[in-house]
């Protein structure tokens, strides 16, 4: 992997810092030389050194246009071409940390931060499991978070529409499945075991782990092999019955879990003590062998430990099963994935010219403040694409949601005494907008928000921006 980045990229970008690496990439903090905005520039190292590498860059590019569109994922702006043909660049909004570094340093998450935080994740899985796409890869240095506590799921790389897991002939084990290079630690008895498929109940799991390592300050199960990844799961979690085992459809989970050394048990409530008893709850319903007792992403919202944040207006779902523009059962060429993505670099470029030809001809009879707020990048594009997605009063955008945690909990006390505040929100593909379907699920109250908010007027939250400076 080389440090080194494109002349055209430096052309358009300033480079302030590196931010991270991961297995595929580099990020760095960078700042949009026209706009001046700060973004974040990731550079993908041999996007298309083979088919598989190819398939996930083309899946990571595609399920973050899909599912971009919800507030706690991550937005990719841009993307653009390598003079090699062999990298490739993608501008995403920038945030301040992620929840690996945070919960490195110890004490800034609060009992209220974690809760919020998981609130947030259940509502961009919500979203992602509504389109019957799952995850796969969830883990702390995929939560990224800014100054105000707000999360951005983010690294699609390994994404999968169950539709094309499901397509896949009987009997034949899933390449994917072979393939599966999720970090271990987060990882679910089921694909630890082999299991011939899986379920929505993967990213369960991982949801668990998370909550379980922000209230420990360390990864909850950091098993060296897989071997003894299992171990340490089973010496944790309640003990499954002969069923629950042959539930999850593995060739040796029976023998692989007769084989394993009987250790003393260590259950959750004695490795998180200080817990409050909902948050163990949630961990333990999380954290169960067979996928299917696990609590769905739509019971977690309504659990005890998260439901003074519930709203079901912030928790929008797709109304159509997200496929990509690509058979996903079948491993095309590189060129395939590779010109595929070109075409859609060169649509966008396209677009970009039309829109500025437009703008043009508007400009002649503009007044000239009306000028001054046209911008002409796909990122401007973008975030005012965002802000046009604001609907009916009565219902969310992807703005309102982007308010403070301070405003947060403002509008959620008012809303508590409002009785018509239980809408459900949707996105539907053919207006592209989100919209009320005034379900008429009851919103649950807490005794707890009143007491919740009333506690964060004197602590902390009411100014976020210090969550992240003590970081
Ligand atoms: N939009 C962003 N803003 C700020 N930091 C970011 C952003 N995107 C990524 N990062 C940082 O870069 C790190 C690596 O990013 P990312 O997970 O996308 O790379 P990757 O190569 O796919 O990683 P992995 O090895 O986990 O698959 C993240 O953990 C995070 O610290």
């Amino acid at each position: 992997m080389t440090d080194d980045v494109d002349g055209h990229i430096h052309d358009k970008f300033e480079l302030q810092k590196r931010l991270g690496k991961g297995a595929y990439g580099i990020v760095w903090k960078a700042v949009d030389k026209r706009t001046k905005e700060v973004v974040a520039l990731k550079k993908i190292f041999d996007a298309f050194r083979n088919p598989t590498d190819s398939q996930r860059t083309f899946r990571e590019v595609m399920f973050l246009q899909e599912f971009g569109k919800h507030p706690n994922v991550i937005k990719l702006y841009n993307i653009f071409r390598a003079d090699n043909d062999r990298d490739i660049y993608l501008i995403f909004e920038y945030m301040e940390a992620d929840l690996h570094n945070v919960i490195k340093k110890g004490t800034i998450l609060k009992d209220v931060h974690k809760q919020y935080i998981m609130c947030q994740l259940f509502r961009a899985i919500r979203f992602l499991h509504s389109g019957n796409v799952l995850h796969r890869d969830l883990k702390p240095s995929n939560v990224l978070l800014d100054a105000d506590c707000r999360v951005k799921l983010a690294d699609f790389g390994l994404a999968r529409s169950l539709s094309s897991l499901e397509d896949y002939p009987e009997g034949q084990k899933m390449p994917e499945l072979t393939e599966y290079v999720a970090t271990r630690w987060y990882r679910s008895p089921e694909i630890l075991l082999a299991a011939k498929r899986y379920t929505k109940g993967v990213d369960m799991w991982s949801l668990g782990c998370i909550l379980a390592e922000m209230l420990i300050g360390r990864a909850l199960f950091p098993g060296s092999s897989t071997i003894n990844q299992i171990e340490r799961i089973m010496n944790t979690i309640s003990k499954p019955t002969r069923n629950d085992i042959t539930s999850i459809g593995s060739y040796y989970a029976a023998s692989v879990l007769e084989k394993m050394p009987q250790r003393p048990r260590k259950p959750l409530d004695l490795i998180i003590p200080q817990a409050s008893g909902s948050a163990v709850d949630m961990i333990q319903r999380l954290l169960l062998f067979a996928p299917q007792r696990r609590l769905t992403v739509d019971q977690c919202l309504v659990h005890p430990y998260v439901v003074q944040f519930h709203n079901p207006s912030e928790e929008p779902i797709l109304q159509y099963e997200v496929n990509l523009p690509l058979p996903d059962h079948i491993q095309l060429t590189i060129d395939d994935y590779r010109n595929r993505l070109y075409e859609m670099i060169d649509e966008k470029k396209t677009r970009r010219i039309q829109h500025d030809r437009i703008k043009m001809e508007n400009d002649r009879s503009r007044a000239p403040i009306a000028q001054a707020e046209c911008s002409d990048t796909d990122y401007d594009t973008a975030r005012s694409l965002a802000r046009a997605t604001s609907v009916d009063k009565n219902s969310s955008s992807l703005e309102s949601s982007s308010g403070t945690l301070r405003e947060r909990a403002q509008s959620a006390d008012s809303r508590a005494s409002s009785k018509d505040s239980n809408a459900n929100s949707s996105y539907t593909k053919q207006n592209g907008t989100f919209s009320n379907n005034s379900s008429t699920k009851q919103r649950r109250r807490s005794i707890e928000r009143s007491r919740l908010f009333a506690n964060m007027k004197s602590s902390k939250i009411l100014h976020p921006h210090k969550l992240i400076s003590n970081y």
